[in-house]
């Protein structure tokens, strides 16, 4: 079998073909390589190889370039490479460019130019509120229905999958004592979120409107927001989380292109407030994705939650991030929010799962609340592809080591 006949049902067949960078075994090169079952595609060097005038595009150290060209280049690029690993005659010319993927070493794929995290799932912020908040009438804030919540996180410390994540020190203050203490976190947990990547600019002053979604954003990927839930539930007020969550962000190493997903495109939940213009997708394509999540602690599933349950689309997010005249930089990067389903089980974060630590998870190795240091945490994830396929979006994993 050559690499091109990837199995019936692999979710990373010719239907997907998602996008990440990669240095070959003993190269520390780095290149825009093309997923392919158990395979990754130079795509620089193949383009080179056939003539293609995409070559300036992939020979790259980095997605950003791909990114910039805007969604005329990214559909074209996409039917190029479809070609490139179906029609028989360019197999033959790419296959010397196919590296198995066990064998090649996956960077953070771009540049991460601005980073920003929403709070989009409805069961999350219920969650939440009830937890960080028990004494306030509604678990939901009078805002939270009327505009997508988010904050400005730190791009820089955005980390490809397969990071060590160094347990963080602050402060947090004991319950019952008025003055907080140092040192490392004892509630260190994950967050379940989908990565939106943002390729083609705006102008400042200039809002983006939700049907504009498609021409900036190129693709999405699996994201991994770490929070330490003491540093963050003390120094949290007013202004919102900060070093609690930081720290480290890992991202899957593949970004799945938008064009990929259509099939799994699906109507995000009722809307229960009547929504300002800009922000009012009653009458818009579906919004939503149908992404089944599933998160492993130590290789055990202990949640799988579901992307269609989020109350607030991508393309909301890129409105409201955008309504104020913000302008969008190619590298951008928001992720959707925690991701939780009404269900116990399809809950995004060990605070929910746990109920802030009251309800320990059994797993084989022994209870888990929050973290400890050896834990590792895998986050994958699914959608639904043409003629019953699976579109893959690969994995984002990491390990907790002290600090
Ligand atoms: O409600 C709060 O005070 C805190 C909320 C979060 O920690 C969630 C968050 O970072 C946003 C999200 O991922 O949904
Ligand atoms: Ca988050
Ligand atoms: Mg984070």
């Amino acid at each position: 079998m050559t690499p091109f006949e990837v199995p019936e049902g692999d979710p990373f067949g010719p239907h997907n073909l998602p996008y990440g960078v990669f240095s070959p075994a003993g190269s520390d090169h780095r290149t825009v390589g093309v997923r392919l079952g158990d395979h990754v595609l130079d795509a620089g060097a193949a383009a080179h190889a056939l003539g293609s005038p995409y070559a300036a595009l992939l020979a790259r150290p980095t997605l950003n370039p791909l990114l910039a060209a805007g969604r005329t280049a990214w559909s074209d690029v996409r039917r190029a490479l479809t070609a490139w690993v179906t029609v028989p005659s360019h197999q033959e010319t790419v296959a010397p460019f196919l590296h198995p993927l066990s064998s090649v070493t996956l960077h953070l794929p771009f540049e991460v130019a601005d980073y920003v995290d929403f709070y989009a799932s409805e069961h999350h912020a219920r969650n939440v509120g009830q937890i960080f908040r028990p004494d306030a009438a509604d678990s939901l804030t009078p805002n939270w229905k009327h505009l997508p919540i988010g904050y400005h996180g730190r791009a820089g410390t955005v980390v490809v999958s397969g990071t060590d994540v160094v347990r963080p020190s602050g402060q947090r203050r004991v319950p019952g004592e008025d003055a907080p203490v140092f040192g490392p976190s004892v509630r260190l947990d994950i967050e379940a979120e989908v990565g939106f990547v943002v390729g083609v600019p705006s102008r400042l002053g200039r809002p983006v409107p939700m049907t504009d979604f498609r021409e900036h954003v190129f693709g999405l990927c699996l994201l991994n927001d770490w929070s330490a839930r003491d540093i963050q539930a003390w120094e949290y007020v007013p202004l919102g989380p900060f070093l609690g969550k930081s720290f480290a962000t890992s991202v899957s190493a593949w970004i799945t292109p938008l064009d990929a997903l259509e099939e799994a495109r699906v109507r995000p939940p009722e809307r229960t407030h009547p929504l300002l213009p800009y922000l009012d997708d009653s009458e818009e394509e579906p919004g939503g994705y149908d992404l089944r999540i599933s998160v492993a602690v130590n290789g055990h599933v202990v949640s799988e939650p579901p992307f269609s349950t989020m109350y607030w689309t991508a393309a909301q997010q890129l409105a409201h991030l955008t309504v104020n005249g913000a302008a969008l930089r190619t590298g951008d990067l928001y992720a959707s929010g925690t991701v939780s389903g009404p269900e116990p089980g399809q809950r995004g974060s060990l605070l929910e799962l746990t109920w802030n630590g009251r309800d320990p998870l059994e797993l084989p190795e022994g209870k888990r609340t929050f973290l400890e240091d050896g834990d590792v945490v895998t986050l994958s994830a699914w959608a639904p592809g043409p003629h019953g396929t699976r579109v893959g979006l690969g994995e984002v994993t990491g390990r907790i080591v002290a600090g």
